[in-house]
C-alpha cells in the first residue's frame, strides 16, 4: 500500500503528519510507526501524528512517539498539526481541536502557532528538581550550563530511575540566562534521546521556573537547540491558567512511501 505523508517541524522537533480522516492508517501497528520514524530505514521523525475527524471540534490529534507507541500530549506536534490543518484547508487562522489531554485552542499567523496548553496546579518541588504534567510528564532540573551536560546519558538515568521507572518522564535541563530567558535541552521519553525541542517540556520549564521563584515574569522566552519558543501564563496561587506555547511550525516536504 502507498502511504502519502507530510513532514513538519517545530523548532526542530520533527513529525510525520498523516491525514487519517478516512481512518485508513493501521495505528496499532507499533512496528510500522517505529519504522516510518526511523532515520535510516524510514522517513525519519521524532514522532508520527494522525489528523482525524472530531465530533465537536475541527479535528482530532493522535500522537505516536518514534518508538511506535501512543504518547501523551506533544506541544510542538500540536503546533505543527494546526499548520497542517491549515494546509489541508480544514481551518483558517483559529481552531479548537481534541488531543489526548483534552481540548486545545490555537491560532496561526505567518507560520507562528500559538497553542493553549492544559492548566497546571500540581507541581512537585524537590531540592534537585521539579516534576509537573503539562500534558506530558516532565522532570525539570536547573544547572549552571546546559552545554556541559550529556543529555542522552544523564537524561536516560533520570527517565528510567526512581520514581519514574518504566512509565518514565521527559527530562529537561535548564540554564537561566536572564530574569525571563532560559536555555533548555530535553531528553524525550519515547524517542529515548535528546530532541532539538520539546513543547510540553519548555512549558513545564517556564511554570517550574516561576513556581520556584527563578523568574517573576509570566511571559518567558526559551532557547532550545532548534530555535526559540515563548511560554506565557496567568498565575493565581498554585494555579497556572491561560498557558500558551508559541513558536514556528513549518511544512518541510511531502511524499509517498510503500508500506
Ligand atoms: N515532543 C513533545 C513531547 C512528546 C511527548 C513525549 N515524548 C511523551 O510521550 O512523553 C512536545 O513537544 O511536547
Amino acid at each position: 500500500m502507498k502511504l502519502h505523508f507530510y513532514k513538519y517541524q517545530g523548532t526542530g522537533n520533527d513529525f510525520i503528519m498523516i491525514d487519517n480522516r478516512s481512518l485508513f492508517f493501521p495505528k496499532s501497528n507499533v512496528g510500522l510507526i517505529e519504522k516510518l520514524c526511523n532515520r535510516r530505514f524510514g522517513i525519519g521523525a521524532d514522532g508520527l501524528i494522525l489528523l482525524e475527524n472530531s465530533e465537536k471540534q475541527d479535528f482530532k490529534m493522535m500522537y505516536y512517539n518514534a518508538d511506535g507507541n501512543e504518547g501523551s500530549m506533544c506541544g510542538n506536534g500540536g503546533r505543527c498539526i494546526v499548520a497542517f490543518a491549515k494546509q489541508l484547508g480544514i481551518i483558517k487562522n483559529e481552531t479548537s481541536f481534541d488531543a489526548i489531554d483534552g481540548l486545545h485552542f490555537a491560532s496561526v499567523k505567518n507560520e507562528i502557532v500559538s497553542l493553549k496548553m492544559i492548566d497546571v496546579s500540581d507541581i512537585v518541588e524537590e531540592s534537585t528538581h521539579s516534576f509537573l504534567n503539562t500534558g506530558s510528564p516532565h522532570h525539570v532540573t536547573f544547572c549552571n550550563s546546559v552545554s556541559a551536560i550529556n543529555v542522552k546519558e544523564e537524561g536516560a538515568k533520570i527517565r528510567y530511575g526512581a520514581p519514574y521507572f518504566k512509565t518514565g518522564a521527559n527530562v529537561n535541563f535548564v540554564e537561566k540566562t536572564s530574569n525571563n530567558t532560559f536555555k533548555v535541552r530535553t531528553y524525550e521519553r519515547g524517542v529515548e534521546d535528546e530532541t532539538l525541542a520539546c513543547g510540553t517540556g519548555v512549558t513545564a520549564v517556564a511554570i517550574a521556573a516561576h513556581k520556584t521563584l527563578k523568574t517573576t515574569k509570566s511571559t518567558i522566552e526559551i532557547e532550545v537547540l532548534g530555535g526559540n519558543l515563548e511560554v506565557s501564563f496567568k498565575n493565581e496561587g498554585k494555579n497556572y491558567t491561560n498557558v500558551f506555547l508559541k513558536g514556528p511550525a513549518q511544512f518541510v516536504f511531502e511524499g509517498t512511501i510503500e508500506i
